[in-house]
């Protein structure tokens, strides 16, 4: 199955024509005081901890594998250097095309390259952006402040979204804020039918990151302005139309799409500002092809049945066996997937997405992942069926699982830290402190099924998958 692009061209889409020379590739007043400052003292003391567990888990060496070089085919993209003709068509053709956008000054040097193309082109075959990839707090910094010159409705998905580009060409996906972050699922609604979260979207990419993944494209929390930087520039006729002022007179809009795009689901401002998530945008599909897979463990979507994988205890037996999870690493990255899922407590994971161009051996990209961190006081234990079932796991993933489990390393703490390098961390934390909690408790969970298996199993490589062969024993 492949997906199609078909969002409105509003403007001139450097991205694809890149192509040119891109290939596919808180008694008295004295003590009060004392005392307050002393409560921020310590605040600021355990910010300051958890940071640096974080630096510390950063430069752990399980996070610096020593790996060989790229190979030129293993990159999503290549630059090539543009013939003349090719040079003077794009010229003309951006001269044509530059309302809004900042003029086009970089060419096949990579100092030149803006930070969206430095991301594109930093893709490979294993990972989206590399571990301490210098580019990405230039990339971040970017989608949380640049300059938004266009916002079209994204086609494709269940719930609205945007596509929001900056003029120096970059774009990114904004999803926007539709409940509290303190507010949990109710227990009565499906899966299917829950809202997406965006501090799901941001708190995803921090725990891909931290689970040493780097699967998820960077994402950045915003404070968008719906009539300045989405009502006053869209191009997008239909969206304009969705547009009204509430009650209480803030801006609202609601778009066009298949669930909750409508007045009762308003998306609004308060009175003009919301909050909102802007992932970057992965390459065009025109120069780089995704393939979408339906995820053998996905739930049935219907409030009446059942999945195979719900009733059939050997239903491992059969995907193991079954292209493409019969060799290389796409079990254990399903797997990998599954756990990240099981953390973030997302039910929702009904396909994944891969490059073509890499076949089938590469990593799986975790996009769409707004129904997460829905609830934080129940586990759910049936995300992790593909661990519990296959009792499968990378090496590397279960050193890393273990390391998180660790005080000077607790996840918790990292996630803290991390997400308080988001913009909207000054709005409010960009995850409650029960979702921080519920967070060590799944990942005891995690570590305990690994280890049943273990138990289970005769042979320690029946369920480890040794990635990490030169990776000394514990
Ligand atoms: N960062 C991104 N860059 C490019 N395309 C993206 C990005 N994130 C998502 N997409 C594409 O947009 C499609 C819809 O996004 P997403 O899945 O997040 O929305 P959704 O409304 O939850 O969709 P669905 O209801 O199908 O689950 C995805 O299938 C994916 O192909
Ligand atoms: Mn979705």
């Amino acid at each position: 199955m492949y997906h199609t692009s078909c969002e409105p061209r509003s403007h001139p889409d450097i991205q694809t024509s890149i192509s040119f020379f891109i290939q596919n590739t808180s008694t008295s007043t004295n003590t009060m005081a004392a005392a307050g400052s002393v409560t921020h003292k310590v605040e600021i003391d355990s910010a300051a901890d958890d940071i640096s567990k974080l630096e510390a888990l950063f430069s752990h060496p399980l996070y610096h594998m020593p790996t060989p070089p790229v190979p030129d085919g293993d990159w999503l993209l290549k630059v090539r250097t543009k013939r003349k003709e090719e040079e003077r068509s794009t010229q003309q053709w951006l001269s044509a095309n530059e309302d809004g956008y900042d003029p086009i000054l970089w060419n096949t040097s990579a100092e030149t390259h803006p930070p969206w193309l430095r991301f594109h082109l930093g893709i490979s075959r294993w990972q989206m952006y590399q571990h301490k990839d210098p580019n990405l707090s230039a990339l971040t910094q970017q989608l949380a402040s640049h300059r938004i010159v266009s916002a079209v409705q994204k086609s494709g998905g269940t719930q609205l979204k945007l596509v929001m580009s900056f003029r120096n060409y970059g774009k990114a996906l904004f999803k926007p804020m539709k409940q509290e972050r303190h507010e949990e699922t109710s227990v009565n609604l499906y899966y299917f039918s829950d809202f997406e979260r965006h501090n799901a979207e941001i708190a995803a990419f921090h725990l891909d990151r931290i689970l040493g993944f780097r699967r998820v494209p960077p994402v950045v929390g915003r404070l968008i302005n719906v009539i300045k930087e989405i009502k006053d520039i869209t191009t997008d006729h239909k969206l304009v139309t969705t547009f009204f002022t509430s009650p209480v007179g803030n801006a609202c809009f609601y778009g066009q799409c298949s669930y909750y795009c409508s007045t009762e689901h308003a998306i609004c401002g308060r009175p003009i500002m919301i909050e909102g998530s802007l992932a970057a945008m992965l390459p065009d599909l025109s120069l780089a092809q995704r393939r979408s897979w339906k995820c053998p463990w996905r739930r049935s979507y219907s409030r009446s049945k059942l999945a195979l994988w719900e009733t059939d205890n050997n239903y491992c037996d059969s995907v193991r066996k079954s292209p493409p999870y019969d060799r290389g690493t796409r079990l254990v990255d399903l797997i990998d997937m599954s756990i990240l899922d099981f953390l973030m407590s997302n039910m929702d994971r009904h396909h994944y997405e891969t490059f073509e161009k890499f076949g089938n051996d590469t990593f799986l990209i975790h996009l769409d992942n707004g129904r997460a961190f829905g609830r934080h006081s129940k586990d759910e234990p049936s995300i992790l069926a593909p661990l519990v079932q296959c009792c499968r796991v990378r090496r590397s993933t279960l050193l890393r699982l273990r390391l998180l489990s660790l005080p000077p390393y607790r996840l918790s703490d990292v996630m803290r830290a991390s997400l308080s390098q988001d913009p909207l961390a000054a709005v409010a934390p960009l995850l409650t402190e029960p979702h921080l909690s519920a967070l060590d408790r799944r990942l005891a969970t995690v570590i305990q099924t690994i280890q049943d298996c273990l138990e289970q199993h005769q042979h320690h490589s029946d369920v480890i998958y040794d990635d990490i062969t030169d990776y000394p024993r514990a």
